[in-house]
């Protein structure tokens, strides 16, 4: 059993490592969140996580409220958001969040944000193709991206809902249909499909070598 003071000793080490990689990336960052504040607006970015009580949502929720440049995170869900904002607000960081719940609240959720980031929609399970995500996303996609049209028609949008490669089309019709399309602003998560490419590529070269070295190796006995 550990003492209180071995206890205090060790939360104030982490409190003071996590402190100090967080002012190392403000400090060394580009963007400094006094940078980042619309016309008039408060230091920081106002950043909405759309599909928060999810996989992806959930740790992304906590990577948001960690980073320094993030001033207003709100939390938006069609299920479980006042749960997964609770945990988060308990995070001793400086981003105020707020939770908001179905689509009623899409509109609060959405109101004055520079960042919407959109993990909301179902993932694949065992069987399905991205095919069978996109029927049940694209109305998902759509009708989340009328309420940013709508509520924050500047902000930066970053989807990550699958198939990204169509519902990014999706996005970019509902805001041209809006007046509100800009393509520097809409963005497309492509990395799980980049680092998937990679591993097969390298899988795939790394077995046609293997294979060589067999032939190589049962020719020279
Ligand atoms: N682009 C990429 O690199 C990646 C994309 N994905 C995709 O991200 C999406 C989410 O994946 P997970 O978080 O694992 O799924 P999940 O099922 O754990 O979470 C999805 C969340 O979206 C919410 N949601 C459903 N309909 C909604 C609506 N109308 N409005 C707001 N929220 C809504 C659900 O309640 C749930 O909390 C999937 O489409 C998946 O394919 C997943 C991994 C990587
Ligand atoms: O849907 C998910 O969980 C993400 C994924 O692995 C895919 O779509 O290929």
């Amino acid at each position: 059993m550990q003492s209180s003071a071995d206890v205090n000793q060790r939360i104030a080490r982490i409190s003071a490592h996590i402190r100090s990689s967080n002012l190392q990336m403000e400090e060394s960052s580009i963007l400094r969140r006094a940078n980042c504040r619309a016309k008039g607006g408060a230091p920081g970015f106002k950043v909405a996580i759309l599909g928060a009580a999810g996989g992806i949502g959930q740790p992304l929720a906590m990577l948001m409220k960690m980073n320094p440049l993030v001033s207003v995170l709100h939390l938006y869900d069609v299920v479980n958001s006042p749960g997964v904002t609770a945990d988060v607000s308990h995070m001793d960081t400086g981003a105020v969040v707020r939770g908001f719940l179905g689509q009623q609240q899409l509109e609060s959720a959405l109101t004055g944000m520079d960042l919407v980031v959109i993990p909301a929609g179902v993932p694949r399970k065992p069987g399905m193709t991205r095919d069978d995500l996109f029927k049940i996303n694209a109305g998902i996609v759509k009708t989340l991206c009328e309420g940013i049209a709508k509520c924050c028609p500047h902000a930066i949008i970053n989807l990550i809902s699958n198939p990204v490669n169509s519902t990014v089309p999706i996005a970019a019709e509902v805001f041209k249909k809006a007046g509100t399309f800009d393509p520097k602003r809409l963005l497309g998560v492509t990395m799980l499909d980049v680092v998937r490419a990679n591993t097969f590529v390298v899988c795939s070269a790394n077995l046609v070598l293997l294979f060589l070295f067999s032939i190589l190796a049962v020719g020279k006995f």
